[in-house]
């Protein structure tokens, strides 16, 4: 059998100075809705799903449950590839005229539209109306410019800018040629496909078979401490998850989306959790040319930290110390302690306390 690792999509990569906290407020699925989607979803696959997970509501939105008990190491999970949202999921009227620049974010975001437009004429509609409403997201890319003016310094201002362009220039792409077929496709807004394309980057996964909306498994919550994770089996076509530990029932089960900074879950999947062993600031630091120390420092910097670029600014990623009451992780002082030296004896202090 072949397993691989399939990873909840990111825009980009990034690591950035952030300490944030949001507590969402959802908007709860009506009961009936969420309780007929798992037997709508074994009746598509003509398979089961899971036979130990329930769907229902949490302070995370919808949320999946234990609904027996579930050893270490148990299946808890498999979505057959068959019944997985992809980019190739377009319509065949609509696919040839998409541009190659064009995402697959934004592919999957207009596959999700299209089925959202057709309401309860879509074979996904039982799916579709479980996913969160704009209003439930808390995205920075949602966030107004009063908001986003509070973390202007932070780099996750810079990333939400961009993504925030980046779905605009798929929209211009995807608007004119979804606009002759509007009469069978229905037409989408700005506002719209920039909620299609966040969904899609909050719970879609990249596996072998591309990116995928995994239906059920993406009702799963994210715990910075789960190993488990979402796995593509190639053989058995199918994704699954395994339990990393016991759960009783009643229990929410969580997995790992990634091993992600607060900064980027809160720019990608709208959240953060207050000991994040994952996170991570980076930090900008600048050893001035009149330095008498800047030769020996930057030979410290250079054997001990990332090189700095050539005219001595650079930038240093620092890994949380991990956990509630450990303080200033100890690479963090150390890079301090090199930065503020002002003389030989305390480089070589520093030398001997930290390295
Ligand atoms: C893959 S979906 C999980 C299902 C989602 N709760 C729903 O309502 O459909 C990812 C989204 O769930 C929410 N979420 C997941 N883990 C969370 C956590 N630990 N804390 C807060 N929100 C979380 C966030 O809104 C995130 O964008």
């Amino acid at each position: 059998m072949s397993f691989r690792v399939a990873t909840l999509r990111r825009w980009s990569l990034h690591t950035v100075v952030f300490n944030f906290s949001s507590s969402p407020s959802p908007q709860f699925q009506s009961h009936s809705v969420l309780h007929n989607f798992l037997p709508w979803l074994e009746n598509k696959a003509s398979s089961t799903i899971s036979s130990s997970l329930s769907i229902s509501n949490s302070s995370y939105g919808n949320s999946l449950f234990a609904s027996k008990s579930i050893q270490t190491g148990d299946c808890i999970l498999q979505v057959p590839y068959s019944l997985q949202l992809t980019p190739d999921n377009l319509p065949p009227e609509i696919k040839p005229f998409i541009s190659e620049d064009v995402g697959n974010i934004a592919k999957l975001a207009t596959v999700l539209l299209i089925h959202k437009n057709l309401g309860q004429d879509s074979e996904w509609h039982p799916y579709i109306s479980c996913l969160p409403p704009q209003a439930e997201m808390h995205n920075t890319i949602f966030w107004n410019e009063s908001e986003l003016e509070m973390i202007r310094q932070s780099s996750v201002y810079q990333e939400t800018i961009y993504q925030k362009s980046q779905i605009e220039k798929d929209f211009l792409e995807i608007k004119p040629v979804f606009q002759p077929f509007c009469q069978s496709f229905g037409d989408f807004t700005w506002k719209d496909f920039m909620h299609a394309c966040t969904l899609v980057g909050s719970r879609a996964w990249g596996s072998t078979k591309g990116l995928s909306l995994i239906p059920f498994a993406d009702f799963l919550n994210h715990d910075g401490i789960s190993e488990a994770i979402v796995m593509s089996d190639d053989d058995n076509k199918c994704s699954e998850v395994f339990s990393d530990r016991d759960y009783v029932p009643g229990e929410q089960v969580l997995i790992r989306y990634g091993k992600f900074s607060n900064a980027t879950l809160m720019l990608d999947f709208g959240f953060t959790i207050p000991y994040n062993i994952y996170d991570q600031v980076q930090i900008q630091y600048d050893i001035p040319k009149y330095d008498p120390l800047r030769h020996t420092k930057l030979e410290l910097l250079q054997q001990y930290f990332v090189p700095p670029t050539k005219d001595a600014k650079g930038s240093k990623e620092v890994k949380s110390a991990g956990g509630k009451g450990k303080g200033v992780p100890q690479s963090l002082r150390a890079l301090a302690r090199v930065l503020s030296c002002t003389t030989l004896q305390g480089v070589k202090n520093t030398i001997f306390d930290f390295f």
